[in-house]
């Protein structure tokens, strides 16, 4: 079943830079307003499916929850009171006032099918995901399980940045939205923008459960991860063997990740990837990641410039060109900040704030993009 919490938005596509002609003095590159769109903001999400594999009773009470369309997870933990989260941070109420039993998360476990080495499942030809806790000895003791989304019409918040084919970073808070944004990226890229499209899926979250990818990715092809360490290997076998333009990757955290991205970026393919931190500072701050954004190295100083510098004999800086040209904080679903980020790291590393496009919507869900503004 689909549900729709549509609304329309008048979105006035926005003022659109060129990244490689943005110069920090001037505002003269900017490009004005290119047109006025409007789109609809749909989701869907197959929420019978995942509701099947839950207790019978708290079946019946979220099939009838007026808010069901914002149900985010739905959390079973042994001898606890199970628990509804919709969207906004607060929003979490218990489902029933009895605990979860073993039997429970059996059934559960029984009609997901098999459990990854990352503790994840997916349901056949939904997009939800199924994350387990497991006790010392190996029991799926708690299971947290998401309600996954094909969402059209988000993606208009960064649509003008696809077409410049330059990579693009998501960074956010796990549970912002990073993967949803993600898949509509594929379905855009590739049948919108006929780009040859690969999407390496690590726990199946991208395109979902089961061998066929869900149709929210659009004509991308998707290959599947034996296991998370494989991540990277996937990666590289997707550039030599399938000739991708773009590469669509979640959740890059590892130093061989970040290796892979930064070989399949020096071949020139496009990569839309994602991971965890807040802010492009505390990528800067982590040692792996940062080489994302182009690595730091420690600069010794000459005399003369150390005493421009109050006598430090050291500075930080920028190590090389950053394998993705844009990172995007996504802060909250609406509300984004796109850094161009060689300009970015480096004020950052000179210990200024640097100035970013902030994207939100607004009361009638339209785009609204502020530029040039110093990050807060
Ligand atoms: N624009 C949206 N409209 C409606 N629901 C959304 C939207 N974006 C995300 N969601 C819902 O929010 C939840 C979290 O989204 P998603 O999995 O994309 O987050 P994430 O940032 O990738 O999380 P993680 O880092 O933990 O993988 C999901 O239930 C998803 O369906």
């Amino acid at each position: 079943m689909s549900i729709c919490c549509s609304s329309y938005y008048n979105h006035h596509f926005p003022i659109y830079f060129n990244p490689n002609s943005i110069s920090s003095s001037s505002l003269r590159t900017i490009k004005p307003i290119i047109g006025t769109r409007f789109a609809k903001c749909t989701s869907s999400d197959d929420i019978h499916e995942l509701l099947k594999i839950l207790p019978h009773d708290l079946r019946e009470n979220l099939v009838m929850e007026s808010k069901r369309d914002q149900l985010l997870e739905v959390i079973l933990d042994l001898g606890r009171l199970p628990v509804a989260c919709f969207l906004g941070d607060s929003d979490r109420r218990f489902l029933r006032d009895t605990e979860i039993s073993i039997d429970e998360l059996e059934y559960a476990q029984n009609a997901i099918g098999e459990i990854g080495g990352d503790n994840r499942a997916g349901i056949t030809g939904t997009l939800h995901r199924i994350s387990a806790v497991r006790s010392r000895k190996g029991v799926v003791v708690g299971l947290t399980c998401r309600v996954g989304r094909a969402v059209r019409g988000h993606i208009d918040m960064v649509r003008d940045l696809l077409q410049f084919g330059e990579s693009i970073l998501f960074i956010g808070r796990p549970g912002v939205g990073k993967t949803t944004v993600m898949r509509e990226i594929s379905r855009v890229l590739s049948d919108e923008l006929q780009k040859r499209v690969v999407v390496v899926d690590t726990s199946n979250e991208i395109g979902g459960g089961g061998d066929i990818p869900h149709p929210a990715i659009g004509s991308a092809r998707r290959m599947q991860v034996s296991k998370p360490s494989m991540q990277h290997k996937v990666m590289i076998e997707a550039v030599e063997n399938h000739m991708p333009q773009v590469i669509i990757v979640d959740e890059i955290s590892t130093r061989a990740e970040v290796n892979a991205c930064k070989s399949i970026a020096k071949r020139g393919v496009m990569l839309i990837g994602s991971a965890h931190g807040e802010r492009l500072g505390n990528i800067i701050k982590n040692p792996i990641l940062s080489d994302l954004a182009g690595g730091v190295e420690t600069v010794t100083l000459g005399d003369q410039e150390a005493r421009k510098r109050d006598g430090r004999k050291s500075i930080s800086a920028r190590s090389g060109p950053p394998t993705f040209p844009f990172m995007i904080e996504m802060r909250e679903r609406h509300h984004w900040v796109v850094h161009k980020t060689e300009r970015s790291m480096d004020a950052l590393l000179r210990g200024e704030r640097p100035r970013v496009e902030v994207r939100r919507r607004d009361k009638q869900m339209k785009v609204v993009i502020e530029k040039w503004k110093v990050e807060d």
